[in-house]
């Protein structure tokens, strides 16, 4: 059976674990850096990144982490995940957070607003639908999401979601967030 590791510190690696177990692959719970060396690939789960980021710091896991992604691993980062490997974070609380990087993009920790304003939307994937076959839109869910603002050349975008410009226009990279 397949094993992927989960980065369990906090927020959603049990659900993370139960679709890998649907899909036949076996997911391991990853807390500690000694840990790393008994994966090939990780899922970074969605929760809250400050308090993530301040855990990992804790188990002193960044270093670990860096460079499991520096050597061209395959990570997936799921919202707080995607945060973790953004190589820039914007709209952090004060004093900012850790990040492991990685992945060429300037982030939005909380673009969509607070918890109370999560949503979620049909997006298409056309880049998926052909190469993998399946339904035309994928059901994405918005929990008090972050958003990509900039993608590097590398970076190859499945899918987006069209926000208004005065969203833009909010969330100035100058505002800290306090929403938590
Ligand atoms: N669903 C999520 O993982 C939300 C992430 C959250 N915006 C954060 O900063 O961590």
């Amino acid at each position: 059976m397949a094993v992927v590791g989960v980065l369990a510190l906090q927020g959603s690696f049990n659900e993370h674990i139960a679709a890998l177990r649907r899909l036949g692959v076996q997911g391991v719970e990853i807390r500690k850096p000694e840990q790393l060396n008994t994966i090939s690939s990780l899922i970074i789960p969605g929760g809250e990144s400050t308090t993530m980021a301040k855990l990992a710091e804790y188990h002193n896991l960044f270093p670990a982490l860096r460079e499991f992604v520096q050597m061209g691993k395959p990570v997936w980062g799921t919202c707080a995940g995607l945060i973790f490997l953004a190589n820039k974070a914007i709209g952090q609380k004060t004093g900012g957070q850790y990040l492991v990087g990685g992945l060429d993009c300037t982030v939005h920790r909380n673009f969509f607003g607070s918890q109370i304003q999560s949503f979620e939307a049909e997006l298409s994937v056309p880049e998926l639908v052909s190469k993998e076959g399946g339904p035309e839109t994928f059901c994405g869910i918005f929990i008090r999401a972050p958003a990509i603002l900039e993608a590097g050349p590398e970076v190859q975008v499945l899918a987006d979601y069209p926000v208004p410009s005065s969203r833009l226009l909010s969330s100035d990279s100058s505002i800290e967030d306090q929403t938590a």
